[in-house]
């Protein structure tokens, strides 16, 4: 078997806050991640998820190196980060949505142009990668525009080309997405995809948009107070808090509020009953068996079924304390 992208082993970190003078002085420690233990192979797509302050960035800053654990251990493809932080450097991409790697008062093309000096890329390389990252995140408008004057959605995708320029093995992204229009978020999320098809990046991703985790990963790990909450598929979160999924019928005629299908709750009843929402929950009874006992009462005309909200999945994870 080929080694981990990621392995943490109780890992852990501690910072020491100090407040006061003098006799005042006083000494606190916030523990803002504490005993983590993962793995993540190369090739898969991870939602690291929690709320703000659940210990996401300080996670992310030690797989990169930035800062040092002070419990376990972690290894990022194969090397310990704080101390090989250079040559980790040329094996993964970065982008913290929130602030830039690239440099403010220079045009992309010059940043490029400097990080394939750093990445030691040559320059039939350089030309080949950058062709094919400004064309696919379609940056070729601007290339010559001076950082500060883009946009977020423009900064964003310069971004995720220079994070990508010298074909990392690992991608990861702290919030990607935030601050960006639905139409930005769409296009960036479209290139992700793709690039993922296209090779076998590793993608981590921290955020706080569930569509970004719904569309874009298959594995999620969830820290809550800088501890794993939980590390699995979405739907196994799902079931696993026991959220309810919606059924709505469209039936052929009115009908009387289908209050008593087994199993199920009456959301509500619209326009005399042509429109029935029931919610169930998976394990306790299947979409089928709800539209087996619908259809005896009624003619079903049409069915949708409406997924849970994964933010309240979340919360409701974070409620069970488990
Ligand atoms: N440099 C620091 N000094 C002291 N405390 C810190 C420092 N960095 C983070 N913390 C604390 O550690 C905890 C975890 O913070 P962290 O930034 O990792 O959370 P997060 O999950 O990334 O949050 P957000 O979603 O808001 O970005 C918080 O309580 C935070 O206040």
């Amino acid at each position: 078997m080929t080694e981990p992208i990621i392995s943490a082993t109780g890992l852990g970190r501690d910072f020491v806050i100090r407040t006061g003078r003098g006799l005042r002085r006083r000494r606190s420690i916030t523990r803002a991640v504490a005993d983590l233990d993962f793995t993540i192979e190369a090739g898969a797509a991870v939602g690291y998820i929690g709320a703000n302050g659940a210990g996401k960035s300080t996670t992310i800053k030690m797989l990169t190196g930035i800062l040092v654990p002070t419990a376990g251990r972690v290894h990022t493809c194969g090397l310990d980060p704080h101390r090989h932080r250079r040559e980790l450097a040329r094996r993964i991409g970065v982008v913290f949505g929130q602030r830039s790697q690239l440099w403010w008062d220079l045009p992309l093309a010059e940043s490029y142009r400097a990080l394939a000096a750093i990445h030691r890329l040559g320059p039939d390389t350089l030309r080949t990668r950058r062709g094919t990252l400004v064309e696919r995140l379609d940056l070729g408008e601007f290339l010559e525009t001076p950082v500060r004057q883009l946009s977020l959605g423009q900064r964003i995708r310069g971004e995720i080309a220079a994070a990508l320029l010298h074909s990392p093995e690992l991608l990861i992204l702290d919030e990607p997405t935030i601050g960006l229009d639905v139409l930005s978020k769409e296009r960036l999320r479209q290139f992700l995809l793709e690039e993922r098809a296209a090779g076998d990046t590793t993608l981590l991703l921290t955020t706080h948009d569930m569509d970004d985790v719904q569309r874009l990963t298959d594995r999620i790990i969830v820290v809550d107070h800088g501890r794993m909450a939980y590390d699995g598929t979405l739907p196994g979160l799902v079931e696993r808090v026991g959220a309810d999924r919606v059924i709505v019928v469209d039936l052929e005629e009115t009908t009387a509020p289908l209050a008593d299908v087994a199993g199920t709750r009456l959301l509500g009843v619209e326009a005399d009953g042509l429109r029935q929402r029931l919610a169930f929950t998976p394990g306790s009874t299947t979409a089928a068996a709800v539209l087996a006992h619908v259809s005896a009462r009624a003619e079903v005309r049409d069915l949708t079924i409406e997924e849970p909200d994964i933010e309240d999945v979340v919360r409701r994870l974070y409620a069970s304390g488990t």
